[in-house]
């Protein structure tokens, strides 16, 4: 299906009546819940967002190792609108000190989902934050992940896009495995050297390791999720919760599928070409 991306949609939605509303009123929880929840301070996703705002609002979907957060980072640069990783935002949370800390660290750590209700709070706080120094748009990574989140978003607001990254099951837990992330400027890397061999009409796939620079290769450390077993249950979990999420926007028309044809260097270009996007004119257009 042809999609037209540009990013010119004008949003008309003004988000902050009806989020709180479409959660609470969504099946599985009552006023009552969430009132009852200690970490819940504030209605959730109540968000305001300005009704002449052009900016885009985007969503990437894909397994685990698949490569979201490094596609979403790279566009969010090149598109000025922020990328917002919801595993980051649990992992912020989990390191904190805060109430849900330890929580969220054992469910992380089993590789399972965290409630609506939690996920939910913390990216309504993260769009708050954003939006008092004037962030427009997004680009989530990692929401929805469960079609009630994906039920609830499209109640409130229009995603114009969503992306659907693919890349061949053989690579994804190699990916997971070989992903490092700097603990001084958390940048992230991968060692893995993903070579596979071309079988039976079905092409090879190379995809070079993301070696840190010298002056992080000392500071590297690994996410506690990131180990065989739990990658696993991750993947297994994706299949069964998330695969319907990709069902629930394919029929909405909104789901743009993009197989990875191997590494950043062929992916990034052929990813801007499906966007519909030619990074020096926007690098022009933002330099004018
Ligand atoms: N939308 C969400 N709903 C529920 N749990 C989430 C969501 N986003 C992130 N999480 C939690 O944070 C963990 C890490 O998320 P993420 O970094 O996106 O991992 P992945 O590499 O598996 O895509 C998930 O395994 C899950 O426990």
């Amino acid at each position: 299906m042809a999609l037209s991306l540009r990013a010119t949609t004008t949003k008309t939605t003004a988000l902050s009546s009806f989020l709180c509303r479409a959660f609470s009123s969504s099946s599985l929880n009552s006023e009552t819940d969430l009132r009852s929840a200690p970490f819940l301070t504030q209605n959730p996703l109540t968000l305001r967002r300005d009704t002449t705002d052009k900016s885009i609002q985007w969503v990437f979907l894909g397994c685990p190792g698949v490569g979201k957060g490094t596609y979403a980072s790279r566009l969010s640069n090149l598109l000025a609108v922020p990328h917002i990783a919801t595993g980051d935002l649990v992992r912020e949370e989990l390191n904190s000190s805060g109430p849900l800390a330890s929580q969220l660290k054992e469910i992380v750590n089993q590789g399972k989902l965290v409630s609506d209700e939690i996920i939910i709070n913390l990216l309504s706080k993260r769009l708050e934050a954003g939006e008092a120094k004037g962030e427009t748009g997004f680009i989530l990574d990692g929401f929805p992940r469960t079609v009630r989140q994906a039920e609830i978003l499209e109640g409130v607001t229009d995603i114009d896009l969503v992306v659907n990254l693919k890349l061949r099951e053989e690579a994804l837990l190699a990916k997971c495995l070989g992903r490092r992330i700097c603990s001084e400027c958390g940048g992230n890397y991968n060692i893995a050297c993903i070579d596979i061999k071309g079988d039976n009409g079905k092409p090879g796939m190379y995809m070079a390791p993301l070696l840190p620079p010298p002056h992080c290769a000392t500071k590297l450390i690994q996410r506690s999720d990131d180990t065989e077993e739990v990658v696993r249950v991750r993947l297994r979990i994706y299949n069964e919760m998330s695969q319907p999420v990709e069902d629930f926007y394919r029929h909405r028309g909104k789901l743009l599928e993009f197989e990875l044809p191997g590494g950043i260097p062929e992916s990034w270009p052929k990813l801007l070409q499906a966007l519909n996007l030619e990074e020096h004119e926007i690098k022009q257009s933002a330099a004018a």
